[in-house]
């Protein structure tokens, strides 16, 4: 059973406690008091330690399962010690909680990768054995597709930690999303983005996601307010695409659906983790058929791949 807090006490808002977690936590606060003339003290931030913010040094993938930024945070909304959760969808698993649901999403931000890097402009840019650090699949088999002869390290840490080891000549580049950085007011920090035909980005890059209980209305009308339409259009497909490749953070998956005149269109892209093939397609239609779009391809691309792809 779920927990249903006093409705008259302040509305309080879980996040993690990384400066990209609270900044998201702040625009979706003051987001809500301007769409319903409240004041900040309405809301109350709740910092909460999820598993992989514990872990911080081992690669995401050996510590393993899903949702290793959410359960926690998932657990509080559940058990009412916060009524609303402030994620980013791209950390989302693509299966939730029963009790529990997104149906709020902010404007997306930028959704591209930023190459940062102290030394050189671009990936092409890069000389031979450069080495890059990264900690997400993704991005570790896109660039050693594009670029084998490169030198590709773990790199783990939130932003201010990965810049922080690029300064101590850990690695000469790194990847960092756009959305995070210019949240953080940190944009000064990329070399500059790179172009989704180079780099696609990771499934709901760039977008908030903000999550309740089911059954608590008070939560529904507050956050209806600030839904962003189109967004939830292209975050429909994209996680459709996703959960029909059974995707996580573990698996290299790409994809992005845009809005172009009215309707939508969907890239995806698989790799094999260390980047040796690539196989990419797209869906066009309305965005009535997000959810369509986004599964069919995912299928297209699992038949195209064939069993052994991934492994
Ligand atoms: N996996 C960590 C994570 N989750 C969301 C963002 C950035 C913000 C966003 O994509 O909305 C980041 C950091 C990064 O990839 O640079």
């Amino acid at each position: 059973m779920t927990q249903m807090p006093d409705p008259s006490r302040p509305l309080k808002i879980g996040t993690r406690g990384s400066m990209l977690a609270l900044a998201q936590a702040y625009e979706t606060r003051n987001r809500l008091a301007a769409a319903h003339g409240l004041s900040a003290d309405a809301f109350e931030i709740v910092v909460i330690k999820t598993t992989g913010d514990r872990i911080i040094d081992r690669p995401l993938k050996e510590i393993g399962g899903k949702g290793l930024f959410t359960r926690e945070i998932e657990d509080a909304l559940i058990g009412g010690q916060i009524d609303l959760a402030v994620h980013s969808m791209k950390d989302m698993p693509t299966i939730q909680p029963d009790d529990l649901v997104i149906d709020c999403l902010l404007p997306r931000e930028d959704v591209r990768d930023a190459f940062v890097s102290p030394h050189f402009d671009s990936i092409a840019a890069m000389p031979t054995g450069a080495v890059v650090g990264t900690s997400s699949l993704r991005r570790r088999a896109q660039l050693a597709n594009r670029r084998p002869d490169l030198t590709i390290v773990e790199f783990r840490g939130n932003v201010q930690t990965r810049l922080r080891k690029l300064d101590d000549g850990v690695a000469s580049a790194t990847f960092l999303a756009m959305a995070g950085l210019s949240r953080l007011d940190m944009l000064d920090a990329a070399r500059g983005p790179i172009d989704p035909a180079e780099m696609l980005p990771a499934v709901a890059q760039g977008a908030i996601g903000i999550e309740r209980r089911k059954e608590d209305d008070r939560a529904a009308r507050l956050l209806a307010a600030i839904h962003d339409g189109p967004t939830g259009h292209r975050i429909a497909a994209e996680r459709a695409y996703l959960a029909r490749l059974d995707g996580s953070c573990q698996t290299p998956i790409a994809g992005l659906a845009e809005i172009r005149e009215k309707s939508l269109l969907l890239r995806g892209e698989i790799l094999r983790p260390d980047g040796s093939a690539r196989i990419s397609g797209y869906r066009e239609g309305g965005v009535a058929d997000a959810e369509t779009m986004g599964a069919d391809l995912a299928d297209e691309l699992l038949g195209r791949a064939g069993k052994d792809f991934f492994s």
